[in-house]
């Protein structure tokens, strides 16, 4: 397909999300949890989100889908086919044309059968009727045999549990999907076939954000990945730069992520990144960067547009 001539989808525009933290006293203070975030999404393509744990992935598509904690701090605009979607509407839309799979099973009523869960609440029985049979065939499509339906949480196994949380996301017809975290966990041979769920709803033209902390998931399957540092988005990449010497990544931290691959197996987050909430003045990235000047250390460098790809790097900014 080609990404050009598709609808977008999903717009996240400088998105913030804090939390009010009581210090000593009465004091309070803003924690940063993601700080100006922005990206989009196409029909009938894959986003990877990759970070590491705690870095706020989850709390990214709680915002998307209205279901922050109370506590939460939301600042940015977030846009479902052009428009900027409000509480109410996220409330609205939810379940229907943007549907999650969460990161947790515990997402699912303990004491609800399967498939009753599955097809939700409906206004008439023919819509049970007509919703039974759909559900029934997409089930059937991933594996899951007559027996699951009348099933409870707690009698499923792992990949069985993940099976039903992508299945029942696709039985409203939805046109994007974000997925938290869909492989750990799973073996091997579960962690494929979630995979290759994807790709169907990819081929369907359904737009699916995948957040991950699993760059070979990531690579696997996406057609651009995100990378996520202490909270910001540092880089935009095309799936196809994680090749060769990695030469066309840009921000130093996803290029020396892509040079550990190999080698070390895989690690996202060693060495230390800002944690949240710690004021860090300049780039986050600075106190790691092989390329940094002293500009770095007091400005923040902010997400440079250079067309499909994004970098906050200054050694992108124009004229450097
Ligand atoms: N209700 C809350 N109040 C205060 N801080 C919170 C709250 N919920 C989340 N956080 C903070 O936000 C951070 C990000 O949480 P989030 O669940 O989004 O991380 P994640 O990237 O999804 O991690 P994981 O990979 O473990 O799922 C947490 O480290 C935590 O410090
Ligand atoms: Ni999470």
């Amino acid at each position: 397909m080609n990404g050009d001539m598709m609808e977008k989808l999903l717009d996240v525009e400088n998105v913030s999300i804090s939390f009010i933290q009581y210090t000593k006293g009465l004091n309070q203070r803003d924690l940063k949890v993601i700080t100006d975030l922005t990206l989009d999404i196409s029909e009938g393509e894959i986003l990877a989100v990759l970070g590491s744990s705690g870095s706020g992935k989850s709390l990214l598509a709680h915002a998307i889908f209205g279901i922050l904690p109370e506590n939460a701090n939301l600042n940015g605009k977030i846009k479902f086919k052009g428009r900027e979607l409000s509480q109410e509407d996220k409330e609205e839309i939810r379940g229907k044309d943007i549907v999650l799979v969460p990161q947790s099973v515990n997402f699912l009523d303990p004491l609800m059968k399967i498939s009753d869960q599955a097809i939700g609440n409906v206004k008439s029985d023919d819509e049970r009727k007509e919703k039974k049979i759909k559900q029934r065939e997409i089930f059937e499509h991933y594996n899951l045999d007559p027996e699951v339906d009348d099933m409870y949480p707690f009698q499923l196994s792992g990949g069985m549990a993940r099976r039903v949380l992508v299945s029942t996301a696709l039985l409203s017809d939805p046109k994007l999907v974000v997925a938290d975290e869909p492989t750990p966990g799973l073996d091997e041979k579960t962690v494929q076939e979630t995979l290759n769920h994807f790709k169907h709803m990819k081929e369907d033209g359904i737009g699916v954000l995948l957040i991950t902390h699993d760059i070979h998931a990531a690579l696997e399957v996406a057609d651009r990945i995100g990378i996520f540092y202490s909270g910001y988005v540092i880089e935009i990449a095309e799936n196809k730069d994680f090749s060769g010497d990695g030469e066309n990544l840009l921000h130093p931290y996803t290029k020396a992520l892509y040079k550990a691959l190999p080698a070390n197996g895989f690690e996202l987050t060693k060495g230390h990144q800002p944690l949240h909430g710690e004021i860090v003045e300049g780039c986050p990235y600075y106190d790691r960067c092989e390329m940094r000047f002293d500009r770095c250390k007091q400005e923040r460098p902010q997400l440079i547009d250079l067309g499909n790809k994004k970098v906050r790097c200054f050694k992108y900014e124009e004229g450097a």
